[in-house]
């Protein structure tokens, strides 16, 4: 199967939480990460959330820095890469950041069981395309993107997305800023979440690299898929 190049960046607390337990955002990075990540932002050709994210976070998902977003159309692109959400039950907002902040194209990727008004709305604001039956096909979905021209993928979150691509073989590498904050809380989103492997199986990494930044660290992860 044809698929892009995947990777996910995150940001989590030293205790593994990427948002607060009522999925609130908390602030993980500094302006040294935030750069970093813009950076990736900037590099890739899709930026990918869950559902999940927009309605928690309602992010934009733009590139921030003036410069490269002149840089990026001095290059023949959008300022923005083509931000795409996963959404099986067409239940974005339409009044989502996503739609009304910067340029560029949006996709959002629903089920064939999506109500049909709700992708009938989506589709004054986004391309929407069809994977799957009850639950978006991220396989399918991940090679229509690469059909679209889609060939540099940065998922954005959030754990219950990071465990569906992850468990299903569809990420390459993953980069994790660890900040120096404790958020605490059982049932607060980790890294990873989804339902996990069902008995002691694990999905090797193997480390790219640990960077200092401010007073967290980077690690950078390559997956070695099982084969
Ligand atoms: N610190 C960070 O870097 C980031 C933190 N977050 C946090 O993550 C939290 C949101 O994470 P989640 O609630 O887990 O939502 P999510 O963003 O992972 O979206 C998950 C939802 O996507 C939909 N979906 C459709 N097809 C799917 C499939 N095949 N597999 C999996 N999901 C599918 C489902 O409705 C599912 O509930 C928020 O609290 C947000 O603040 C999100 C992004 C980055
Ligand atoms: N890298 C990073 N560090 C943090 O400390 C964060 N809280 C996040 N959050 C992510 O950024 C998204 C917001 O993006 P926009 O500023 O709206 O473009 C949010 O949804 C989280 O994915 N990230």
């Amino acid at each position: 199967m044809d698929r892009p190049f995947i990777f996910i960046n995150s940001a989590m607390s030293a205790d593994g939480k990427i948002s607060t337990w009522q999925r609130k955002q908390v602030r993980i990075s500094g302006a040294i990460d935030f750069d970093r990540v813009d950076r990736l932002r900037c590099g890739s050709d899709a930026i990918m959330v869950g559902i999940g994210t927009v309605l928690a976070d309602d992010p934009s998902l733009t590139v921030k820095s003036v410069q490269r977003k002149i840089e990026r159309k001095e290059k023949g692109f959008d300022e923005n890469p083509v931000r795409v959400i996963i959404d099986s039950q067409a239940r974005t907002p339409i009044d989502a950041d996503i739609f009304k902040k910067g340029e560029g194209r949006r996709i959002v990727v629903v089920s064939s069981s999506a109500p049909s008004e709700n992708v009938k709305a989506l589709r004054r604001k986004a391309m929407v395309i069809i994977a799957g039956e009850s639950r978006v096909d991220l396989p399918d979905a991940m090679e229509q993107l690469y059909l679209l021209g889609i060939n540099r993928l940065m998922v954005e979150g959030g754990a219950t997305l990071n465990w569906a691509m992850l468990s299903s073989g569809l990420v390459d590498e993953i980069y994790t800023f660890v900040g120096n904050v404790i958020i605490g809380g059982q049932v607060a989103p980790t890294l990873v979440d989804g339902e996990g492997f069902k008995d002691t199986s694990t999905l090797p990494l193997e480390l790219i690299s640990a960077e200092k930044i401010e007073q967290g660290i980077l690690l950078k992860w390559k997956v070695l898929n099982f084969q």
